[in-house]
Protein backbone atom coordinates (compact mmCIF):
# COMPACT_ATOMS: atom_id res chain seq x y z
CA UNK A 1 0.00 0.00 0.00
CA UNK A 2 0.88 3.79 -1.02
CA UNK A 3 -1.47 5.80 -0.77
CA UNK A 4 -1.19 8.30 -3.55
CA UNK A 5 -1.63 11.22 -1.48
CA UNK A 6 2.47 10.44 -0.33
CA UNK A 7 3.20 9.70 -3.86
CA UNK A 8 6.84 12.44 -3.65
CA UNK A 9 6.90 13.40 -0.28
CA UNK A 10 9.75 12.49 1.64
CA UNK A 11 8.39 10.92 4.65
CA UNK A 12 10.83 10.03 7.54
CA UNK A 13 9.97 8.12 11.33
CA UNK A 14 11.28 7.55 14.23
CA UNK A 15 13.73 4.14 14.26
CA UNK A 16 12.39 2.25 16.84
CA UNK A 17 9.45 -0.32 16.80
CA UNK A 18 6.57 1.43 18.31
CA UNK A 19 6.76 3.67 15.24
CA UNK A 20 6.67 0.52 13.08
CA UNK A 21 2.89 0.26 13.00
CA UNK A 22 2.75 4.25 11.57
CA UNK A 23 4.58 3.29 8.56
CA UNK A 24 3.68 0.04 7.94
CA UNK A 25 3.04 -0.38 4.01
CA UNK A 26 5.04 2.43 3.10
CA UNK A 27 8.16 1.30 0.81
CA UNK A 28 11.03 1.05 3.01
CA UNK A 29 13.68 2.23 1.11
CA UNK A 30 11.65 5.53 0.85
CA UNK A 31 11.28 6.22 4.68
CA UNK A 32 13.99 7.95 6.57
CA UNK A 33 14.63 6.21 9.98
CA UNK A 34 16.33 8.19 12.59
CA UNK A 35 16.52 8.34 16.49
CA UNK A 36 14.33 11.13 17.50
CA UNK A 37 17.17 13.87 18.14
CA UNK A 38 18.50 13.31 14.50
CA UNK A 39 15.03 13.00 13.30
CA UNK A 40 14.47 16.47 14.12
CA UNK A 41 17.70 17.44 12.89
CA UNK A 42 16.61 16.34 9.40
CA UNK A 43 13.35 17.79 9.43
CA UNK A 44 14.30 21.23 10.76
CA UNK A 45 16.96 21.08 7.68
CA UNK A 46 14.49 21.10 5.15
CA UNK A 47 15.17 17.07 4.17
CA UNK A 48 11.97 15.66 4.96
CA UNK A 49 7.81 16.95 4.35
CA UNK A 50 6.53 14.82 7.04
CA UNK A 51 8.40 13.54 10.05
CA UNK A 52 7.08 11.59 13.27
CA UNK A 53 9.30 13.84 15.90
CA UNK A 54 9.09 14.51 19.28
CA UNK A 55 6.20 16.68 20.37
CA UNK A 56 8.75 18.52 22.61
CA UNK A 57 10.38 19.37 19.26
CA UNK A 58 7.12 20.32 17.64
CA UNK A 59 6.55 22.88 19.94
CA UNK A 60 9.90 23.97 20.34
CA UNK A 61 10.24 24.61 16.57
CA UNK A 62 6.73 26.05 16.57
CA UNK A 63 5.63 23.09 13.96
CA UNK A 64 1.91 24.74 12.84
CA UNK A 65 0.30 21.64 10.91
CA UNK A 66 0.57 18.31 12.80
CA UNK A 67 -1.23 15.13 11.70
CA UNK A 68 -4.75 14.93 13.73
CA UNK A 69 -5.63 11.48 15.83
CA UNK A 70 -2.15 9.99 15.16
CA UNK A 71 0.44 10.11 18.14
CA UNK A 72 2.61 8.06 20.13
CA UNK A 73 1.51 8.11 23.13
CA UNK A 74 0.66 6.09 26.55
CA UNK A 75 -2.09 6.04 28.99
CA UNK A 76 -0.22 5.51 32.33
CA UNK A 77 3.15 2.85 32.08
CA UNK A 78 4.94 3.45 28.32
CA UNK A 79 7.58 0.38 29.77
CA UNK A 80 9.81 2.02 27.57
CA UNK A 81 10.71 5.43 28.84
CA UNK A 82 11.84 4.88 32.10
CA UNK A 83 14.49 6.22 34.54
CA UNK A 84 16.49 3.13 35.58
CA UNK A 85 18.29 3.54 39.26
CA UNK A 86 19.62 1.56 42.01
CA UNK A 87 17.40 3.01 44.37
CA UNK A 88 13.79 5.09 44.60
CA UNK A 89 12.93 7.76 42.68
CA UNK A 90 12.78 11.31 43.68
CA UNK A 91 15.95 11.26 45.92
CA UNK A 92 17.64 14.12 44.05
CA UNK A 93 21.19 13.26 42.45
CA UNK A 94 22.77 12.51 38.90
CA UNK A 95 20.83 11.42 36.12
CA UNK A 96 22.78 10.53 32.73
CA UNK A 97 19.98 11.16 29.73
CA UNK A 98 19.80 9.16 26.84
CA UNK A 99 21.23 11.96 23.95
CA UNK A 100 18.47 10.04 21.13
CA UNK A 101 15.25 11.54 23.21
CA UNK A 102 13.57 14.74 23.44
CA UNK A 103 10.34 14.32 25.12
CA UNK A 104 11.50 12.37 27.20
CA UNK A 105 14.16 14.41 28.26
CA UNK A 106 11.98 17.35 29.10
CA UNK A 107 9.11 14.99 30.36
CA UNK A 108 11.72 14.53 33.07
CA UNK A 109 12.63 17.63 33.43
CA UNK A 110 8.86 18.82 33.94
CA UNK A 111 8.37 15.54 36.48
CA UNK A 112 11.71 16.72 38.51
CA UNK A 113 10.76 20.78 38.63
CA UNK A 114 7.47 20.71 39.07
CA UNK A 115 6.68 17.22 41.22
CA UNK A 116 10.71 16.41 42.62
CA UNK A 117 12.44 19.72 42.99
CA UNK A 118 15.45 19.28 44.42
CA UNK A 119 19.41 19.61 43.68
CA UNK A 120 19.32 17.06 40.39
CA UNK A 121 22.51 17.28 37.95
CA UNK A 122 20.96 15.91 34.27
CA UNK A 123 24.14 15.09 32.32
CA UNK A 124 23.98 14.22 28.68
CA UNK A 125 26.14 11.61 28.09
CA UNK A 126 25.50 8.27 26.24
CA UNK A 127 28.26 6.51 28.53
CA UNK A 128 26.89 6.62 32.11
CA UNK A 129 28.72 5.16 34.54
CA UNK A 130 27.83 1.09 35.62
CA UNK A 131 25.93 1.64 38.31
CA UNK A 132 24.50 5.42 37.49
CA UNK A 133 20.37 6.70 37.32
CA UNK A 134 19.92 6.76 33.74
CA UNK A 135 16.85 7.77 31.37
CA UNK A 136 16.81 5.70 28.44
CA UNK A 137 14.02 5.28 25.89
CA UNK A 138 13.14 3.13 22.82
CA UNK A 139 14.31 -0.23 21.88
CA UNK A 140 17.48 0.38 23.75
CA UNK A 141 15.24 0.20 27.04
CA UNK A 142 13.30 -2.65 25.94
CA UNK A 143 17.10 -3.95 25.89
CA UNK A 144 17.97 -3.12 28.73
CA UNK A 145 14.82 -4.18 30.33
CA UNK A 146 15.64 -7.34 28.80
CA UNK A 147 19.53 -7.93 29.57
CA UNK A 148 19.26 -6.83 33.35
CA UNK A 149 17.56 -8.04 36.14
CA UNK A 150 17.27 -7.88 40.17
CA UNK A 151 18.99 -4.58 41.37
CA UNK A 152 17.61 -1.61 38.82
CA UNK A 153 14.23 -0.40 39.21
CA UNK A 154 12.44 1.39 36.88
CA UNK A 155 10.49 4.49 37.21
CA UNK A 156 7.95 5.08 33.99
CA UNK A 157 7.75 8.47 33.15
CA UNK A 158 4.56 7.72 31.59
CA UNK A 159 2.62 6.36 34.61
CA UNK A 160 4.64 9.13 36.65
CA UNK A 161 2.92 11.82 34.63
CA UNK A 162 -0.81 9.97 34.70
CA UNK A 163 -0.26 9.35 38.34
CA UNK A 164 0.59 13.30 38.52
CA UNK A 165 -2.13 14.62 36.02
CA UNK A 166 -4.69 11.91 35.28
CA UNK A 167 -3.90 11.98 31.88
CA UNK A 168 -2.07 10.32 28.58
CA UNK A 169 1.36 11.49 27.40
CA UNK A 170 2.21 12.06 23.60
CA UNK A 171 5.69 11.93 22.95
CA UNK A 172 5.92 12.43 19.23
CA UNK A 173 2.76 13.29 16.41
CA UNK A 174 3.55 13.84 12.39
CA UNK A 175 5.03 16.95 11.58
CA UNK A 176 4.15 18.60 8.23
CA UNK A 177 6.73 21.03 6.70
CA UNK A 178 5.17 24.66 6.28
CA UNK A 179 4.09 25.14 2.79
CA UNK A 180 3.68 21.60 2.15
CA UNK A 181 1.18 20.68 -0.84
CA UNK A 182 -2.37 18.60 0.04
CA UNK A 183 -1.37 18.82 3.68
CA UNK A 184 -5.05 17.60 4.38
CA UNK A 185 -4.39 14.73 1.89
CA UNK A 186 -1.40 13.64 3.40
CA UNK A 187 -3.09 13.81 6.35
CA UNK A 188 -6.03 11.38 5.63
CA UNK A 189 -2.99 9.38 3.96
CA UNK A 190 -0.94 8.66 7.01
CA UNK A 191 -4.38 8.07 9.20
CA UNK A 192 -4.94 5.03 6.81
CA UNK A 193 -1.48 3.63 7.13
CA UNK A 194 -2.16 3.80 10.85
CA UNK A 195 -5.45 1.70 10.93
CA UNK A 196 -3.47 -0.70 8.41
CA UNK A 197 -0.50 -0.26 10.68
CA UNK A 198 -2.52 -1.50 14.18
CA UNK A 199 -4.40 -4.42 12.52
CA UNK A 200 -0.81 -5.67 11.46
CA UNK A 201 0.38 -5.59 15.24
CA UNK A 202 0.63 -9.36 15.73
CA UNK A 203 2.89 -9.90 12.16
CA UNK A 204 5.26 -6.83 13.14
CA UNK A 205 5.74 -8.13 16.46
CA UNK A 206 6.54 -11.49 14.93
CA UNK A 207 9.81 -10.18 13.54
CA UNK A 208 11.32 -9.35 16.26
CA UNK A 209 13.33 -11.31 19.02
CA UNK A 210 10.46 -11.44 21.27
CA UNK A 211 7.14 -11.95 19.49
CA UNK A 212 4.80 -11.49 22.22
CA UNK A 213 7.02 -9.21 24.89
CA UNK A 214 6.51 -6.69 21.28
CA UNK A 215 2.68 -7.60 21.17
CA UNK A 216 2.50 -6.66 24.30
CA UNK A 217 4.22 -3.60 24.03
CA UNK A 218 2.71 -2.37 20.51
CA UNK A 219 -1.36 -3.61 21.92
CA UNK A 220 -1.27 -2.74 26.34
CA UNK A 221 1.37 0.23 26.26
CA UNK A 222 2.16 2.15 23.64
CA UNK A 223 -1.24 3.95 22.54
CA UNK A 224 -1.62 5.04 18.46
CA UNK A 225 -4.62 7.89 19.06
CA UNK A 226 -4.30 11.81 19.54
CA UNK A 227 -8.30 12.26 20.70
CA UNK A 228 -9.10 15.01 22.91
CA UNK A 229 -7.18 14.10 25.92
CA UNK A 230 -3.94 13.67 24.11
CA UNK A 231 -4.74 17.56 23.02
CA UNK A 232 -5.64 18.23 26.72
CA UNK A 233 -2.12 16.99 27.77
CA UNK A 234 -0.41 18.71 25.02
CA UNK A 235 -1.66 21.74 26.44
CA UNK A 236 -0.82 21.28 29.92
CA UNK A 237 2.95 19.30 28.27
CA UNK A 238 3.20 23.12 26.93
CA UNK A 239 2.15 25.06 29.94
CA UNK A 240 4.48 23.14 32.38
CA UNK A 241 7.55 23.52 30.14
CA UNK A 242 6.86 27.25 29.59
CA UNK A 243 6.54 27.89 33.30
CA UNK A 244 10.04 25.74 33.86
CA UNK A 245 11.86 27.41 30.96
CA UNK A 246 11.99 24.74 28.56
CA UNK A 247 10.00 26.13 25.91
CA UNK A 248 8.67 29.79 24.60
CA UNK A 249 5.88 30.54 23.73
CA UNK A 250 4.28 29.26 19.93
CA UNK A 251 1.70 29.33 17.82
CA UNK A 252 -1.32 27.32 18.51
CA UNK A 253 -0.54 23.81 16.95
CA UNK A 254 -3.31 23.18 14.03
CA UNK A 255 -4.48 19.79 13.77
CA UNK A 256 -5.16 18.70 10.29
C1 LIG B 1 7.58 6.01 23.83
C2 LIG B 1 8.62 6.36 23.14
O1 LIG B 1 8.48 7.49 22.41
C3 LIG B 1 9.55 8.09 21.71
C4 LIG B 1 10.20 9.10 22.51
C5 LIG B 1 10.71 10.24 21.95
C6 LIG B 1 11.54 11.22 22.73
O2 LIG B 1 11.79 10.99 23.91
O3 LIG B 1 11.96 12.24 22.16
C7 LIG B 1 10.45 10.50 20.59
C8 LIG B 1 9.73 9.66 19.83
C9 LIG B 1 9.03 8.50 20.36
O4 LIG B 1 9.17 7.39 19.52
C10 LIG B 1 9.85 5.54 23.09
O5 LIG B 1 10.56 5.58 22.09
O6 LIG B 1 10.09 4.76 24.02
Amino acid sequence: MNPAALAGVRVGSVSYLNAKPLIWGLDPAKVVLEVPAKLTNSFEAGKIDVALIPLFEILHLGVEKVVDDVAIACLGPVHSVFVASRGQFGVPGEIYLDPSSRSSVALLQVLLSEFYPGDWELVASSNPPVNASRLIIGDPALEFRARHDGGWRYHDLGELWHSHTGLPFVFAAWALRSGLKDAAGVAGALREVKVDGLEARREIASKTGDPSGSYEYLTRYIRYDLGAKEKEAILLFRELALRHGLLARTAELDFV
